[in-house]
């Protein structure tokens, strides 16, 4: 039976392949390559992790685990909130279909605050990492559950080629095995089976153990107080990607910092 991934890959590949048609690689690229330089993603990240958590603030108005996550949607609020409770970066979602995204989020975040944002989609082609630089994106996304070895390593060449950070995500041994033969060392751990939408924190825990020196362990999904926070900081985990508890809070900004840095 087609997984929750499988559905969103596949309409992820028609919506790519309706705007390829409509905007060639080659225009694509060349808006790209007008834009200021990236912010620098994993750098930000690395420079917060070295004395405290270092958060990648999610920018999330709906999921297809919770569906409406947050009515009051105002990305460039959420943005200006995120930086002033101290987190490193945004992670904004464009997907449109299943979590209510859209490109003019990232690129509104972005503009409120000073912060690197990472386009938060589903990653098929490297037509979309042109698309996601083209629009202010300073990293993105890959998913080793989405793609095959060929499929990666064109979609990070592409990233390297606009000089934009690469998270990848991996969910179990298999999937850090392929992760480890592409070059990123920014690797991302989701708690959340996408299969069955359950999470478990030991993921990152476990997996951490397996992650050679030098990796960059970001602890994703399912965090919800400093308490997480701490426990995965006691196995070696300094970064952390956060959107639904931050979401959910009247006062973003608070909200933040308390996760951060406690009452
Ligand atoms: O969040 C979902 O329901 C989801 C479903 C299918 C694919 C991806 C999904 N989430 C993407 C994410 O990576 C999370 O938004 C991110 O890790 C933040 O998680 P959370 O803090 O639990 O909102």
């Amino acid at each position: 039976m087609a997984t929750v991934l499988d559905r969103i890959i596949a309409a992820t590949r028609e919506e790519v392949a309706r705007r390829q048609a409509a905007t060639p690689l080659s225009a694509i690229d060349a808006t790209a390559r007008l834009q200021p330089p990236p912010r620098g993603f994993a750098a930000a990240l690395t420079r917060k992790a070295a004395d405290g958590h270092a958060l990648i603030a999610e920018i999330k108005k709906a999921s297809p685990s919770k569906g409406l996550i947050r009515e009051d949607f105002d990305p460039p609020a959420h943005a200006r909130a995120y930086e002033a409770g101290g987190a490193a970066c945004l992670s904004v979602l464009t997907d449109k279909p299943f979590f209510q995204g859209d490109e003019a989020y990232l690129v509104a975040a972005r503009e409120a605050c000073s912060l690197p944002a990472i386009r938060k989609d589903f990653m098929v082609d490297p037509w979309q990492v042109a698309e996601a630089r083209a629009i202010g994106a300073d990293a993105i996304l890959i998913i080793v559950a989405a793609l095959d070895d060929g499929a990666m390593a064109e979609i990070e060449a592409a990233a390297i080629d606009h000089a934009m950070d690469v998270l990848v995500e991996v969910h179990d041994d298999a999937e850090l095995d392929r992760a480890l033969r592409l070059h990123s060392r920014l690797i991302g751990v989701n708690n959340r089976d996408l299969r069955d939408f359950t999470v478990d924190l030991g993921r990152t825990e476990a997996l951490a153990q397996r992650m050679p020196e030098g990796t960059e362990i970001v602890a994703e999904s399912g965090l919800s107080t400093k308490a997480d926070l701490d426990r995965l900081a006691q196995a070696g985990i300094h970064r952390f990607l956060v959107g639904e508890t931050l979401m959910r809070q009247a006062d973003v900004a608070e909200a933040t910092r308390r996760l951060l840095i406690g009452a």
